[in-house]
Parts: structure tokens; sequence; C-alpha cells
């Protein structure tokens, strides 16, 4: 609303007639005839004193402008209010009679029509005070019910502000929860692309195990048909299974009655083989337990020897037979026969395998715990290292080979009757009275020096010497090649040195059967002694004459050893060579000797073999006392 200024100059008064009575002199016509129609001209604006206070007036749109001054008469326009104006026209129209003759009524720029009223017509200026004031009024109200009308909208408007202000901030909020979520969204848009990656390689997978399972669900189907199959199978196993158990149950019944029965047996082969040992040992003792062989050496030639006559009809005699020429010449030539009688008396085409047939059982002998010493006795050549040792070829092995195989075989059977043996070996050489280790791998410049010493429980030992633990019979005869290696190496050094010397291969046995509590202990001796021969004193000088004398002396010996075994004397003189102190263990009560005579064919060996024959033939008649085994 505008404030329009208030024109100090004097508005037309309504009630013109009054005035014009008292101001009406300065009237002129023009004044007069607009008095007639005092309502038709009504002022638009009027200055307006409210409480004492000059308010606004309401002139509405346009000021009140200066007075318009009309060629006739002085006409005041006031802008009046539209609908005042339109009211104003109106009753101009109804009753007022507005000369158009007079001057036109000045035009105020909004179109009312400002009457001019005279000076002196106070009553009309009054009148349109008042009409004007009344406008005012009505404007005042008019704009008091706008201003109203424009509080409740202005009300309706701040509480709709408010209403948008929560609305906003309620959006706002929205706002900054839809851009949380948004950022959230961003997050979970990340793990979704992630998911979705993962979603395709968990669909390539999943197509994998898909196929995977195809073949798989193939694979079951075959399987579960095999596995039906071996169903069948099974349960067709099953019934077999409790028929095999029922045989099962049975069976072990007869095994627990056999196992019993074997027991029993066990125990009936143990006495039977106690029984066995004890009837072997008697069928030995019956022998007698010094027994003589007597083995004919095949000639050279191959040939017959004329003077040794072995009987056909008898394997235990022998018959030395020799012509004497006659001195004289006048009688015939008288045959002398030297007849002898042995245990056995072995003739040229006897095998190696015959003679250690009749050894053998002296070699389970030693087994058993008895002591057994089997030695040969000849001259020179007489065949003694071929009866002990033979040579290479199976079939020419000799006595010590074949003991030996014999003892690991039957130690082996003994086994399975709870029996374990050990066995130990030594080989050693006797030359002038020396003892030599044959068994020695040392250097030759520290070959130790032996003694015999005799151990407290009278068995004999020979210090330095060589006891090799064996454990099978190719360990023993390897010992034996080395040996023989040992005795050429010295023989190259002196000539037909081991035809000089005694070798004597001894084997200890152990035995031990823990589940009877027996023990058994013996010594198996083997002895391929020198030479017999005597030589004229004459005819052996120096070295060759000590060999003698040494040679003699243990062979004499022996034969003193055995003699006074024999005679049971008080004293046996083992110690006077080293060969019988030696041999002292395996020679006497406790032992089983067995002596092998070699004996040469040719002629020119007649003597020697006389001289054999005659060693032998007194060792024969010896009984030595009845042996006992060495059990514990
Ligand atoms: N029974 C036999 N059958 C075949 N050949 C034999 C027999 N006895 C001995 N010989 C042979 O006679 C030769 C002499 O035998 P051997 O060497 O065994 O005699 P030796 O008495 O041991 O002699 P030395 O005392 O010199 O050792 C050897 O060539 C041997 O092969």
């Amino acid at each position: 609303m505008s404030r329009l200024p208030i024109s100090k100059r004097a508005l037309p008064s309504s009630s013109s007639g009054s005035s014009s009575s008292e101001n009406g002199q300065d009237q002129g016509p023009a004044q007069k005839r607009v008095r007639k129609d005092p309502e038709t001209v009504r002022p638009q604006a009027a200055a307006t004193v409210i409480g004492g206070r000059r308010a606004p007036v309401a002139a509405t749109r346009a000021p009140i402008s200066k007075p318009v001054r009309s060629a006739g008469a002085a006409t005041v326009a006031v802008a009046p209010s539209r609908g005042v104006l339109k009211q104003s026209i109106a009753s101009t129209a109804r009753g007022v009679n507005v000369r158009q003759t007079a001057a036109p009524p000045a035009t105020k720029a909004g179109g009312g029509v400002v009457v001019k009223r005279n000076k002196w017509d106070l009553k009309a200026k009054v009148s349109d005070m008042e009409d004007k004031l009344r406008n005012y009024q009505t404007k005042v109200k008019s704009a008091n019910q706008e201003n109203e009308v424009l509080k409740g909208t202005m009300v309706q408007s701040q509480s709709k502000v408010t209403e948008m202000q929560r609305e906003l901030l309620a959006q706002r909020k929205q706002i900054s929860e839809y851009e949380e979520k948004l950022q959230a969204m961003s997050g979970v848009q990340a793990e979704l692309e992630q998911v979705c990656s993962e979603k395709s390689t968990l669909e390539k997978e999943l197509s994998n195990l898909e196929v995977k399972y195809k073949v798989m669900e193939t694979l079951q189907n075959s399987q579960e048909t095999e596995l039906q199959t071996l169903k069948m199978k099974l349960s067709v196993q099953e019934s077999t299974l409790a028929r095999v158990q029922t045989t099962l149950r049975d069976t072990e019944e007869e095994v627990r009655t056999l196992k019993e029965t074997v027991a029993e047996q066990k125990d009936e082969l143990h006495a039977g083989e106690m029984e066995r040992r004890r009837l072997h040992n008697s069928i030995q003792e019956l022998k007698g337990n010094i027994r003589v062989f007597c083995r004919v050496r095949p000639t050279v030639d191959g040939g017959i020897s004329k003077h040794i006559q072995l009987p056909s009809s008898d394997d235990k005699t022998i018959t030395l037979a020799k012509t004497e020429e006659s001195h004289t010449g006048k009688t015939a030539d008288t045959q002398k026969n030297y007849n002898f009688s042995f245990d056995r008396v072995f003739g040229p085409q006897a095998s190696q395998q015959e003679v250690f047939e009749e050894i053998s059982l002296l070699v389970q002998s030693a087994l058993d715990g008895y002591n057994v010493c089997c030695f040969a006795y000849g001259q020179t050549g007489s065949g003694k290292t071929y009866t002990m040792e033979g040579d290479e070829v199976d079939v020419t092995r000799g006595v010590i080979p074949r003991a030996v195989q014999q003892i690991f075989k039957a130690a082996e059977k003994l086994g399975s009757q709870g029996w374990e043996f050990n066995f130990t070996a030594s080989f050693v050489e006797i030359y002038n009275e020396t003892l030599r280790d044959l068994l020695y791998t040392g250097k030759a410049s520290k070959r130790p020096e032996h003694e015999v010493r005799k151990l407290t429980n009278n068995d004999v030992t020979i210090t330095n010497l060589t006891y090799e633990k064996v454990s099978n019979e190719d360990h023993v005869l390897g010992l034996i090649a080395l040996a023989n290696q040992n005795r050429s190496t010295a023989q190259t050094a002196q000539n037909d040195r081991s035809s000089r010397s005694h070798s004597v291969f001894q084997l200890d046995i152990e035995g031990v059967n823990a589940g009877r509590d027996i023990k058994c202990k013996s010594t198996l001796c083997l002895v391929d002694l020198a030479g017999s021969e005597r030589m004229l004193k004459s005819q052996s000088q120096g070295e060759r004459f000590k060999e003698m004398t040494a040679i003699n002396g243990s062979l004499s010996n022996l034969g003193i050893v055995i003699t006074a075994l024999a005679n049971k004397e008080s004293y046996v003189p083992y110690r006077n060579s080293k060969l019988t102190y030696l041999l002292q263990g395996c020679l006497g009560g406790n032992s089983k000797t067995l002596m092998f005579v070699n004996i040469a064919p040719e002629q020119d060996s007649f003597g020697e073999t006389l001289n054999s024959l005659r060693f032998a033939s007194k060792v024969n008649d010896c009984v030595i006392g009845t042996a006992s085994a060495n059990r514990k």
C-alpha cells in the first residue's frame, strides 16, 4: 500500500450548497454548476487523521496528482478507489446531472474525476472530506481485512514455511540417509561386483563340478553295480568263511592235538637221541676207543704190489710177504709173511668215500660230545695227506673236508631238536718241536711264538694261536686252503718240509640245548703226521739230523703215550713231545682215537711199511679206557 501525499490545497466539499452560501462572492459560475451535483465528484484521496496522527491515505495505485486546472472551472479530482469510483460514477449517472457545458473535470492520471470546490464551499469540502474519510475508512477496513487475510495467509505461509522447513530438514535427513545408503550401496556394489565375479567363477566351477558329477555319477553307477557284484561275492565268501572257520576250529583242535603229539614226539625223539648216542657210543666202545685202519696206496704205475697181500674174504687183515733168497744158493728161497690185523684194511682201490664212511661214526661221536682224534701215520709218500685232506675234486676229498661237511649238516639237523652249536677252528704245524700257526695272516717277521698250555679243566690251549669262529663248511674249507698256502710257503723255503712236520687241525665244538638244559663240549682233532721213515744216523747230518730226531722223538713218544694209556699207567708222558702234549685232550680216557696207517706198496718201501704196520699193530692192541661224553 502506497502512502499518498496529502495535498494542502483545499478539496471540494461535498456540501456545495452550504459552502456557496458562505463564500458566494468567490464562487464563479462554473463552480455553481458543480455545486448542484456535489455527489457527482468526490475526491478520491484525502488526508486522514487517525488517532491524532496523519495516517496514510489509500490513494489506490496512483498518487494524487497536482490539481488540474481546467479551462473553465477549477476541479479537484481525487483518485478514488476503483470500487468507490465505480460507485461514484454510478451515483452520478443516477441522480446528478452534471453539466457538460462546464469545464470538464480534470482527469487524474488514474481516471478519477477531481471536482474543484470553491473556497467557500466548505460544506462540500467537508462532505468531500467525509467521503474521502469514508473511502479511506473503507479502504482501511478493506486494507485491514486484506491485512488480516494477508496475516492469516502469512501465518499460514509461516506455518507452511515451518512445515516446509521441517519437511526440508526431514528431506535433508532423508537425503543424508540416502547418501549414506548410496555410499553403503557403492561398497555393496563393489562387493556385488566381486560377488558377481565369484559367482561367475563359481558358475564355472559348478559347471565343471556338474561335469565331474556326471562322470562320478556314471562311476557311481558302475561302482554300485560292482558293489552289488562284490556283495554277492562277499555273501558267498562269508558263507565260505563260515565253513572255513568251522574247518579252522576243527583244524585248530587238530593242531593242538598234533602239537601235543609233537611235544610228546619231541620228548620221545630226545629220549631216542639220547638212546642213540648211548648205543652209538656202546658200538664205538665195542669197536674200541682206539681203532687202527690200514690203507694201502696204489702203485704209481697202477700195477699190483707183490709183497702186500690183501685177502679178498677179509677186510681186516694184511700180509706183508718177503721172499728171502738162500744165502748159500743150495736151498730154495724162503718166504716170510708178516700178518697184521686191524679194525679195517683198505686196499689201493678203496675210494675216499669208503674210507670216510668208517670214520663218520666217530665224527658223529664228536657232535655227541666225545673228543675224537684221527691221525695218519706212515712214511713219506704213503698217502697220509691224501687220506686226510685229499684233492679239491669232490670224489677225492679227504677226511677233513668230509668230516667238516658232516658236522655242519648234523648240527643243522640237531637244531630242529633245540640244539645250538658253536664251532672254533685252529690249524697248527709242529716242526722240529716248534709250533707254527697255519692260519696266521700277519707279516712273516712278526710271527708270534706259541706254547702249549694246560687249562684248569684239563683242556689244552696254544698261546697266540688263531682260533677262528666258524659257522659253515665253506668257511672251514677257506681256512684249510689258507693253512695249505702257509705250509707251501714254508716248504718253498725248505724242501719237503711238510713231510717232516705234523699238521694238526682242530675243531672245537660247543653244543647247547637250552630247552632241555644240556650242554656238550668236544674237540675233533685231525692230524697229518710227519713221515715216519727212519734214516740211518750216518745218513743224516746237521739240520736233517735235528729234524729226524724231532720226528722220531714225537712219533716214538706217541707210541709210548698210547702204550701207557693202554697199560693204564699212572704216568703218561704227554709232555715229552709237543705232539702228545697238544693231543693230550684227544688221547686217553675221554676220547676216541682213530689211527690210519698208510703204507706204500713199492718194494723198496718194504722196511718202512713193516715198521709202520708194527707200530700201528702195537697201537691197535691198546685198549683205551671207556670214553665218557663231555656233557653237563
Ligand atoms: N689212495 C690213493 N689213491 C690215489 N693216489 C694216492 C693215494 N694215496 C696217495 N696218493 C698219491 O700219492 C702221492 C703221495 O701221497 P701223499 O702226498 O698223500 O703222501 P704223504 O704220506 O702225505 O707224503 P708226505 O709225508 O710227504 O706228505 C700223492 O700224489 C697222492 O695223490
